[in-house]
């Protein structure tokens, strides 16, 4: 099943204290999005990356594709203040009546598989995420630290991207979320608003986030494996 992929990259990466945008850290000689990158420029099944990145970093991605050309990267779109008005610029910039994908730039880890299962989830079902079980126990903290209460773990899972929907339930779940002025931390928060129902398919532990140094020892061991 084919496919168009959002991949966002016009965060700034505060997190990560790296005093450049995380996307362009070097893992084994080649940019954190470049890695993202590739993973859907290789994949037969995806038609269109549309790369969304800080207008104020255009000559620095630009120069990054002289270097490592990708052909399916054809347009390049600014994103916004937020991470969902950057993926709405780029579903805007979106040409297309079928599975729209969303990932994370700073994900280069996800792999052919879980892409594959989530596209046809989401050709099945509308609209589908990938995540993993949680593995540790999760309580919800008060005020002095105190604990409140121990959640149930078993219904509870981490969410990743990349997330998968059929364009028009993304673009109206947008929409609404503008509308009331409702702020996501992924896509499918804003889809649920819409009441479509999501599925969920399970990932896998190694499509992290680079969001904190710490996260970089990670990576570089999962490149080495
Ligand atoms: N306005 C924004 C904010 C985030 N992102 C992208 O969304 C992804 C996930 O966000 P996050 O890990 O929070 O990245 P940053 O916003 O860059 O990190 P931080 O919050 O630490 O500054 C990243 O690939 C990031 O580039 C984006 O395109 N536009
Ligand atoms: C979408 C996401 O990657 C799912 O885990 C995550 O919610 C992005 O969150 P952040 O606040 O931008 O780190």
């Amino acid at each position: 099943m084919n496919y168009h992929v959002i991949v966002l990259a016009a965060g700034q990466g505060k997190r990560m204290k790296a005093g450049i945008n995380k996307q362009f850290i070097e893992l084994e000689g080649k940019p954190v999005i470049i890695h993202t990158l590739s993973v859907f420029e290789k994949d037969p099944h995806c038609q269109e990356i549309k790369l969304v990145i800080n207008e104020k970093e255009s000559d620095i991605f630009h120069k990054l594709l002289t270097v490592y050309p990708l052909k399916k990267v054809k347009e390049i779109v600014f994103g916004g203040k937020e991470r969902q008005d950057s993926v709405y610029n780029g579903l805007i910039a979106t040409d297309t009546k079928g599975i729209v994908l969303v990932h994370d730039g700073a994900r280069p880890f996800v792999s052919n598989s879980v892409i594959h299962r989530l596209v046809d989830a989401a050709a099945k079902e509308g609209a589908a995420i990938v995540g993993v079980p949680v593995k540790d126990t999760i309580k919800k903290v008060g005020h002095d630290q105190l604990v409140e209460e121990t959640v149930e773990r078993s219904s509870l899972w981490s969410v990743q991207t990349p997330q998968a929907f059929r364009f028009d339930i993304l673009m109206n779940a947008h929409e609404e979320a503008r509308k009331t002025g409702y702020q996501g931390t992924d896509e499918a928060s804003l889809v649920e608003r819409i009441s479509v129902p999501v599925k969920m398919v399970e990932g896998d532990y190694e499509n992290i986030k680079l969001t904190t140094p710490e996260d970089l020892i990670l990576a570089k061991a999962i490149l080495q494996k």
